[in-house]
């Protein structure tokens, strides 16, 4: 009883639980969370990412990326350090309060986060949101990080294909891709006990309001310790 009362008391004081959001490509998951954000201005933020690219004109070292050499990013996944976002399908990881969308066009690389950037977010009493693909929601379920798993699905393949289409972000190989990686998604998220919500993104306004639900307990706390 009272290891079950410290873990309470543990997880309370280490902050808000951070939220997973996954889906194929062109499900909703940024325009969800865009709207999440304008609702709850300062209640969400975003994990520091670490990178074996070289920054560009602009970009600043802890802020946008942690740039990291192979050889520590190999040290950093085999120490159980790092936390691996899987194929094609990068997350997206910038500084508080900014979204900014994965960049599909620079191809598949290997984006990694470290467990203790989400802490760091935690500790800001902010949720964490981690936009990551499959792989990547394996690869947190094997940490203590805790977070509430949401999938965003979209309501058939051939809406997910005229949405894409209609964003006008891909090249025919590109869309191609996404479908076929997106089939495999979906097969996935009907896997039992992967996911606390499995959203079906038809209704943009339904999706919203479930979405707000499951997470409007840690809003709450958010929205409480600001309070005090
Ligand atoms: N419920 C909806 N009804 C109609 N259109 C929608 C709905 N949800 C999202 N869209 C549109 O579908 C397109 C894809 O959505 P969005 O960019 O949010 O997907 P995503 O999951 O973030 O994709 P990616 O992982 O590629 O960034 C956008 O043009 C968006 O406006």
């Amino acid at each position: 009883m009272y290891l079950r009362l410290f873990s309470r008391l543990f997880a309370a004081m280490a902050g808000p639980r951070p939220v997973v959001l996954t889906g194929p490509s062109g499900a909703g998951k940024s325009t969800l969370l865009k709207m999440l954000m304008k609702e709850y201005e300062g209640v969400f933020g975003f994990s520091v990412s670490h990178t074996t690219r070289d920054p560009r004109p602009g970009e600043e070292n802890g802020k946008d990326y942690h740039y990291v050499t192979r050889e520590k990013m190999s040290e950093g996944i085999s120490n159980g350090d790092f936390i691996e976002n899987g194929g094609v399908l990068l997350g997206t990881c910038t500084e508080q309060g900014a979204y900014r969308k994965p960049c599909f066009k620079r191809g598949p690389r290997r984006l990694v986060f470290s467990k203790a950037s989400v802490e760091d977010v935690q500790a800001k009493n902010l949720i964490c949101i981690l936009d990551v693909d499959i792989q990547g929601v394996k690869n947190i379920k094997k940490t203590d990080l805790n977070p509430i798993y949401v999938s965003i699905q979209p309501p058939s393949m051939e809406t997910l294909e005229q949405r894409l289409r209609d964003r006008k972000t891909e090249t025919e190989d590109s869309l191609q891709k996404r479908l076929e990686t997106a089939q495999l998604d979906m097969e996935l998220s009907k896997e039992p006990g992967i996911f606390d919500l499995v959203i079906i993104n038809d209704n943009l306004e339904d999706a919203y309001g479930k979405l707000k639900e499951v997470l409007l307990e840690e809003i709450a706390k958010v929205q409480e310790a600001n309070k005090s």
